[in-house]
């Protein structure tokens, strides 16, 4: 059979063609040169697969999309508070150039910014880090996210820097209130060279894939920053990545979104999958025309929202029954899907409220894929509270769903790995 996805892509991309709205970027000359009909897409799954359409393995510069994956590696080399100290995560409202600090401290108010952009660049590398050691830590960074060797076009970087003046003015405010401690010129050069990386669309999608994919890079298979990193990122991008537009995306969109002046425009949907697009004109924003539009398409056709989830709790138990012979009664209480709060919430409200008469009590796991650290504390506590009240509990865990089950302090529970003993299908 093929694929129906990559057809699904090449349609949307047709849907959205003739659309010649909005301008490239004419601040850095290079960009405003750019061929202003490339258009692309493409998808990666948090198992490694990439779907493109359209121009998806043209190159172009990264731009702003930089940005969050710098925050990532600074949070990664620095940790959280010497990188929140320097860098606030409160969305601006602002244009993506606007002088965003917080009046008494200067702190820029997030790192999606330029001036916070700026600051977090600063902050990539071990400490002391010369300013040459950083731009190499980012760069090795954005492959890494990438899965390949990423390189910068100097030709992007030079018409980009002889036109700084914003951006220096940035760094000279910044230096001024000790945000950073480089010569602003230098703090400049060192964040030019970092949105000036060659990325295609479809590393885009790699990128954007190793956030859904809570730092593990689905191509490669290498960790490239913690799980925790992630959210912090994922976090700074629902909020601040799309600039002053950024309510109107998480409501119309609903995924954390970042946009660069070339035109690309990548979204995470956390555990599922990194989006990418590629269209080089620009809203008012500075967020492509044409990648918006397939963004808000893509939401709509694969229902992608965050705030929109199908509910977990109300199938987390999918039979109770009572099986064995009349004097030896068990009663199994078989569990499935993905438990989490919700889900193990249900699970020990049945117990509480339609206690089992049986004092022997089988919880199976066999349906369950899943099970994370919440919903792992309350199905134990409920075993512990089941031994407490007088029931024999057995754990049916072929698959080892739930590892060294230790219910605590009066609680006992004797793992079954074969289900033939107490689970009939
Ligand atoms: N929004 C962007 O992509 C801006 C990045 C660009 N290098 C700048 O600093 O102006």
């Amino acid at each position: 059979m093929r694929s129906p996805i990559p057809d699904y892509l090449t349609d949307v991309l047709r849907a959205v063609e003739p659309d010649q709205s909005g301008a490239t970027a004419d601040y850095i000359p290079e960009l405003a040169q750019a061929d202003p009909d490339r258009l692309a897409a493409a998808l990666c799954t948090v198992d490694g697969h990439v779907y493109s359409a359209g121009d998806a393995t043209a190159a172009f510069s990264i731009q702003s999309i930089s940005k969050p994956f710098a925050y990532a590696l600074a949070l990664a080399d620095r940790g959280f508070d010497a990188v929140l100290e320097k860098v606030s995560v409160e969305p601006s409202g602002n244009a993506f150039n606007e002088m965003s600090v917080e009046p008494e401290t200067g702190r820029p108010l997030n790192p999606m910014i330029n001036a916070g952009a700026i600051a977090t660049h600063s902050l990539t590398g071990p400490l002391g880090a010369t300013p040459d050691e950083r731009v190499a830590r980012v760069i090795d960074g954005l492959s890494a996210f990438a899965g390949r060797r990423l390189e910068i076009d100097e030709s992007v970087y030079h018409s980009e820097i002889r036109h700084a003046y914003r951006n220096r003015s940035l760094a000279n405010m910044l230096r001024a209130y000790d945000i950073i401690a480089d010569d602003p010129l230098v703090a400049v050069a060192g964040y030019t060279r970092q949105c000036s990386v060659l990325v295609t669309t479809e590393d885009l999608a790699v990128m954007a894939g190793t956030l859904a994919n809570r730092g593990v890079n689905p191509l490669t298979g290498r960790p490239v920053v913690s799980a925790e990193v992630v959210r912090q990122t994922l976090s700074v991008m629902a909020t601040c990545g799309m600039y002053d537009g950024a309510g109107d995306w998480m409501t119309r969109v609903g995924v954390p979104a970042k946009s660069g002046v070339a035109g690309g425009l990548i979204g995470a949907l956390p555990g599922q999958v990194g989006i990418a697009t590629f269209s080089p004109r620009l809203d008012r924003h500075g967020n492509s025309v044409r990648g918006a539009d397939l963004f808000t398409r893509f939401t709509a056709d694969m229902g992608m929202h965050l705030m929109e989830v199908p509910p977990a709790g109300p199938s987390a138990i999918r039979s109770r029954r009572i099986i064995g012979p009349a004097d030896d009664e068990v009663a199994l209480f078989s569990l499935q899907g993905d438990l989490r709060f919700a889900a193990a919430e249900r699970v020990v409200r049945e117990f509480q409220e339609n206690p089992p008469e049986q004092s022997r009590v089988a919880i199976s796991l066999r349906r369950v894929f899943s099970i994370d650290a919440v919903a792992r504390r309350m199905v134990l506590e409920a075993v512990r509270r089941l031994t407490l009240d007088g029931h024999d509990v057995y754990l049916i865990d072929p698959d080892t769903v739930l590892p060294d089950p230790d219910p605590g302090t009066g609680g006992r529970v004797q793992v079954l790995h074969d289900l033939e003993t107490f689970d009939t299908p």
